[in-house]
């Protein structure tokens, strides 16, 4: 198919226009037109740059037309010019376009990216659009330009293609085809390197802070090892774990946890040195990279870090202040780990260690923190084992009225005793199972033995009035407590007066509501609830008035000194005295001396416990116990 074209060209030095007529194949330009196509859509599909693909096409147009020059310049979001591709135009003057602002009247390209409309200005001697860069343009002697705007998702345009002549002049029909289809190609590779960034920035970033995600940050610190290893250099590394998040998130909701997660996020960051790495490893979990510090400083910045969430988030335009505070691990490259791993592992050890120390502190990795990781992983597997063995025994300690003396019941006490390490005292693997998620069995086991020793008990005409079993505040988290007692008590033929449960005074204060759900529910069946230790802990005294409390133990520690130690002595008189007001038994724990006990009684102190009365013993110990007071006159 033949076709003719009529152009008009206005030759340098000339006033006239001149018509150019051609006679084109207009099947063989639709033919040249998909080949380009072709091979610049190759050239996207297999992945080849933005850069290289804009040459291409360039060259390509250049090939067809070797009259025209190509450019194709990209427009940042502050509207400024970057050339990207030029490849026969002369680079002084695509360097002399680089930042040039877009606007009404800055050259063709300039302001079509502006007006978002293909500008064609056939003479740049003359058109004022060029007036601020017609001398740069004529000085390459480039007489006429015709640019179109690429324009992507919201109207926003990315780029200029721009055909260059060196003779002032109109755009061929054909020349005006290939725009056509140009423009298009641009867009699709444009709308390409797009989704490819937000591909990479999806696989490298975190979706709700916007922060680092694990795999960059792995990049970042195999970058930061690197140098520090080639520089001699110390790094320091921070995991920072926030605490009690998962309360948030469970009563305000996943969206509010998102965003108290952003607002930390911001407010690290806003502590922290552009060459430092802020990223988050998911849940609550931040961990920051410190190139060139030493642990030292790395205990500086964790202390800024956490001033920066003194201050409450808020949240719900204002109406929520939320405390927010972070438990942070410490540890320094080399001294720590060479590896990211060992580093995270490390620090891991050590923001464990600032939780059990009471959170909201950092504290610095030391090796002796990893032996006691390997000896409380061993426990814990030897614990497991014993349990699942029935290798744990129960002892019973009795419980005396004053001044009656009368055996008013007993307190259960979980005994092991390892093939290899001998006995290990509760105090050692409480804690561990409470660390390690199996104190929720551990304590269902005690009730369990206790309800059934206690029948047992009773079958045999042992008289021992009440059974008291310690219950972890963790076990409350997992299991329904009052259900597991409510079973056993019909299981064993037990009144729920028989059973006390000793809580301590962490379970009061817990942000979570359901182990105060649980305590209220074991109320209403009758089972009593004694809280523990108490004195050593917060003590308040609002929580015992709301909560169901039946009786309070005064802990050992003020029961020991209380002979010589006057302030232990109106300590101890000031509970009994709470208790009382409030209609509670007050028991005193660790009570060793006769002196002790007289001292208690005279203050009113209901019932006692302790090595002056009883140790805690085996079930037989404890019958011959029982048996051989019942052949004594009471005194
Ligand atoms: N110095 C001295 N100590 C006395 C005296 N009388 C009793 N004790 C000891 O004081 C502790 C009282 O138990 P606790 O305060 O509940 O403190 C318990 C309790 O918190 C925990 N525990 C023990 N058994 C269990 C259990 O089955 N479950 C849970 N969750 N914790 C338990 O381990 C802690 C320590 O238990 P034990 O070593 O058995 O230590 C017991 C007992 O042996 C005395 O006159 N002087």
């Amino acid at each position: 198919m033949l076709q003719l074209d009529v152009h008009v060209t206005h030759p340098p030095g000339s006033a006239l226009s001149a018509l150019m007529m051609c006679r084109t194949d207009v099947r063989e330009e639709r033919a040249a037109i998909d080949r380009l196509q072709r091979e610049v859509l190759e050239a996207v599909a297999v992945g080849r740059s933005l850069r290289e693909v804009m040459d291409l096409l360039c060259r390509c147009v250049e090939a067809l037309a070797p009259e025209v020059s190509c450019s194709v310049l990209t427009i940042d979001e502050a509207g400024l010019i970057h050339p990207l591709a030029a490849p026969s135009l002369p680079a002084s003057y695509s360097a002399a376009l680089e930042g040039v602002q877009i606007g009404p009247s800055a050259g063709s390209c300039g302001t079509a990216a502006w007006r978002h409309e293909s500008v064609e200005v056939t003479d740049i001697a003359t058109d004022p659009l060029w007036a601020p860069y017609r001398s740069l343009a004529l000085a390459h002697d480039l007489r006429a330009c015709w640019s179109t705007p690429i324009v992507l998702a919201h109207d926003r345009v990315v780029a200029t293609f721009a055909l260059y002549y060196r003779e002032p002049r109109a755009a061929a029909p054909f020349h005006r085809r290939m725009v056509d289809a140009c423009t298009q190609l641009c867009q699709i590779a444009f709308m390409h390197q797009a989704h490819q960034r937000e591909i990479e920035r999806l696989a490298y970033v975190d979706g709700v802070t916007g922060l680092p995600n694990r795999t960059l940050l792995t990049d970042r610190a195999g970058q930061m090892l690197l140098l520090a290893a080639r520089a001699r250099e110390p790094a320091a590394l921070l995991l920072l774990d926030m605490d009690r998040f998962k309360t948030v998130n469970d009563s305000l909701g996943h969206a509010a946890g998102d965003e108290v997660l952003r607002q930390i996020a911001q407010r690290l960051l806003g502590t922290l040195r552009d060459s430092d790495t802020l990223a988050r490893l998911g849940g609550d979990e931040f961990v920051v990279l410190l190139p060139g510090c030493t642990a030292e400083d790395g205990l500086q910045v964790a202390d800024k870090l956490r001033e920066a969430l003194q201050a409450p988030l808020t949240l719900e335009n204002g109406r929520l202040r939320l405390p927010m505070t972070a438990s942070i691990g410490v540890c320094a490259y080399p001294l720590d780990g060479g590896d990211l791993d060992q580093l995270l592992k490390n620090a891991d050890i050590a923001m464990y260690e600032a939780k059990r120390a009471g959170r909201d502190c950092a504290r610095y990795f030391l090796n002796t923190m990893n032996q006691a990781l390997d000896q409380r992983l061993e426990i814990e597997t030897a614990l497991r084992h014993a349990l699942a063995c029935n290798a744990l025994q129960l002892h019973y300690q009795p419980k005396l009225s004053l001044p009656e003396n009368q055996l008013v019941g007993v307190e259960a006490l979980l005994r092991w005793k390892d093939e290899q390490r001998g006995w290990i005292p509760p105090d050692r693997f409480i804690p561990v199972a409470e660390e390690s998620g199996l104190i929720g069995a551990l304590d269902a086991w005690v009730m369990e033995q206790a309800c059934a020793q206690l029948a047992r008990w009773r079958a045999e005409g042992v008289d021992v009035p009440s059974m008291s079993v310690n219950v972890s505040p963790l076990r409350f988290h997992q299991d329904d407590v009052a259900a597991h007692a409510s079973s056993l008590l019909v299981r064993h033929g037990l009144s729920a007066g028989d059973l006390t449960l000793e809580v301590t005074e962490r379970v009061m204060l817990d942000d979570d509501s359901r182990p105060r759900e649980q305590l209220q529910k074991l109320h209403a069946m009758g089972v009593g609830v004694s809280v523990d230790d108490f004195g050593t802990g917060y003590s308040s005294l609002s929580y015992l008035k709301r909560l169901p409390v039946t009786e309070i133990k005064l802990d050992k520690s003020f029961v020991r000194d209380l002979e010589l130690d006057q302030d232990d002595r109106a300590l101890a008189s000031a509970v009994i005295g709470i208790g009382r007001a409030l209609g509670m038994t007050v028991v005193a724990e660790g009570v060793e001396t006769d002196g002790q006990r007289q001292l208690l009684q005279h203050m009113g102190c209901d019932v006692a416990q302790g090595y002056f009365f009883a140790r805690p013993q085996a079930a037989p110990d404890l019958v011959a116990w029982v048996t051989a007071r019942r052949a004594q006159p009471t005194g």
